[in-house]
């Protein structure tokens, strides 16, 4: 079997310095090793993107991404149409998407799985021209991330989301979208709408919660206008992902469509950026490999009930 060798891109502030840590006892186990490797350290904000743009990766197999969900979906923008193995470290404030592919919070074994693990290949999302592998959403909750980033400099992640979720609150109003699948097209008022490839989100809660990342669809789950009172009592339920009773809930599942709202920000998997007033969803079905324990994925794919969802917007 050949040898692989591997590229870690640590992402040194992710999760409030701890990648760096992170990093540091991972140094320690690969030194012991006989494994090629090397380190590469981003050097500011969309860094990993920068440096794979200006780097040779190809003498590597595996790219590893070591930090948050922002770090790895720069790495999987750059690494999608490559034949490269994707490797994971959970070290960011959030990691839903690790949370989504059941990998350890642990880096050691979260290394181990790199390394002995196999390789799977999952579905990515893709909006516009930016892909995605966990949640792209836009509204309340991209809202929420804008200003989450900003206060994670100065405080802990879970504090930062609560914070920023009072301030949202206090002043964002429903707005009007229009779904174009298959030709037809829907006009709703929402609160926020999550295209979901994998499970979980902002920190945890899970928003797609039969969300798989082999299907080949993407989980759109719609939250319509509410009174702000009400969504104080669903926000718990969301963590749970017992969400959709209530009636303003509601999941649909595709593979393709076209959202049109008006201005806003669009969340990528915890990067926020400023949104087009057409935004074009797609997904590639198990577009990029990454190395997991495919037992552990197997596990999570049966546990889903796909009778519990609708058919594609209507
Ligand atoms: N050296 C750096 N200095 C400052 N910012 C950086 C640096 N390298 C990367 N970044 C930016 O840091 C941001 C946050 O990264 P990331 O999402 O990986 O960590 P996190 O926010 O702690 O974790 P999570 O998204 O899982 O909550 C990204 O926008 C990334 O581009």
């Amino acid at each position: 079997m050949k040898k692989l060798s591997y590229l870690f891109i640590v992402n040194p502030v992710a999760g409030n310095y701890k990648a760096n840590k992170v990093m540091d006892v991972l140094k320690i186990q690969l030194e012991g090793s006989n494994i090629d490797y090397k380190v590469a350290y981003t050097t500011h904000k969309g860094g990993a993107a920068d440096l794979l743009n200006k780097m040779n990766f190809n003498p590597y197999d595996v790219i590893v991404a070591v930090g948050g969900d922002g770090t790895v979906n720069e790495v999987i923008n750059s690494m999608v149409g490559t034949d490269k193995i994707i490797g994971i470290i959970p070290s960011g404030t959030g990691n839903d998407l690790a949370k989504s592919l059941n990998i350890p919070p642990n880096p050691v074994e979260a290394l181990d799985m790199i390394i002995n693990g196999e390789v799977v290949s999952i579905d990515v999302g893709r909006a516009d021209d930016r892909y995605f592998t966990n949640v792209a959403s836009i509204g309340l909750d991209a809202e929420i991330a804008y200003h989450a980033n900003k206060m994670k400099k100065k405080l802990s992640g879970t504090k930062a989301y609560i914070l920023s979720l009072i301030k949202v609150l206090c002043t964002f109003k429903s707005f009007p979208i229009e779904l174009e699948h298959e030709g037809e097209i829907i006009k709703k008022e929402v609160m926020l709408v999550a295209v979901c490839n994998g499970k979980f989100y902002g920190g945890g809660m899970k928003i797609a919660p039969e969300a798989s990342l082999s299907d080949g669809k993407l989980d759109v789950c719609l939250i319509e206008k509410m009174p702000k009172f009400k969504l104080l009592f669903l926000f718990p339920t969301v963590y749970k992902g017992t969400h959709n009773r209530y009636k303003e809930v509601q999941f649909y599942r595709t593979d393709k469509f076209i959202i049109r709202p008006k201005s806003g920000l669009l969340n990528l998997d915890g990067e926020v950026f400023n949104q087009d007033e057409e935004l074009k969803f797609s997904v590639l079905n198990s577009y990029i490999k990454v190395a997991l324990r495919n037992q552990k994925v197997e596990m999570i794919e049966n546990q889903i009930d796909h009778k519990k969802i609708k058919a594609p917007a209507s």
